[in-house]
């Protein structure tokens, strides 16, 4: 476990540089990744049990992670996300792929270009599932608000401390984004 720990950390570092170079995030900006050497990880086991009647089973109620990013280990059918327009659509597991869903703290820092993901998890097979998810986040004294912006863009978002953030999560699930909304 701590050695996929150390892999999803080297990973989530190497993602979020290349997400901060698509921004186009000046050298001054870039520095922010530096800082996120002590960034903030948890790993999560997710065991959803069998139920004989999967139409009465609840998975996962839909949410959208407050990390910058979650990288999802799984092996069996059940999560689906949001798609505008479509509704909700599955993502089946595929053989060493991860998934990597965007949340909350990308969403603002990002100024809506990495837009947080609806998900949820559906027991539609009468399987146990299991799942880890790794959350990537900034130090919780952390500040942040939108990156990269081209002159004539206006931030979406303002500054906001990750425990601030995650305190308006705690409180309010899906209002907080609404909440710091310029
Ligand atoms: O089990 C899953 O695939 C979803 C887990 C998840 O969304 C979470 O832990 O936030
Ligand atoms: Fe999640």
């Amino acid at each position: 476990m701590e050695d996929y720990q150390k892999k999803m950390e080297e990973l989530a570092r190497t993602l979020m540089r290349q997400i901060l170079k698509y921004l186009a995030t000046s050298e001054e900006e870039m520095n922010w990744v530096g800082s996120l050497g002590g960034a903030s990880t948890a790993l999560q086991l997710n065991s959803y049990p069998m139920c004989p009647d999967p139409h009465r089973a609840m998975g996962l109620a839909p949410h959208t992670d407050t990390s910058l990013f979650t990288i999802l280990h799984q092996r069996t059918s059940g999560l689906q996300i949001l798609k505008e327009g479509v509704g909700w659509v599955s993502v089946h597991p595929v053989t060493r792929a991860l998934v990597v869903n965007i949340g909350d703290l990308l969403h603002i820092l990002s100024n809506a270009r990495f837009p947080c993901v609806l998900h949820r998890v559906v027991m539609k097979e009468p399987k146990q599932r299991f799942s880890v998810a790794f959350f990537y986040s900034p130090p919780v004294d952390f500040h942040l608000y939108p990156l990269a912006l081209s002159s004539g863009q206006i931030p979406l978002y303002r500054s906001v401390s990750v425990a601030e953030y995650v305190g308006k999560k705690a409180k309010n699930l899906d209002k907080a984004l609404s909440s710091i909304r310029i």
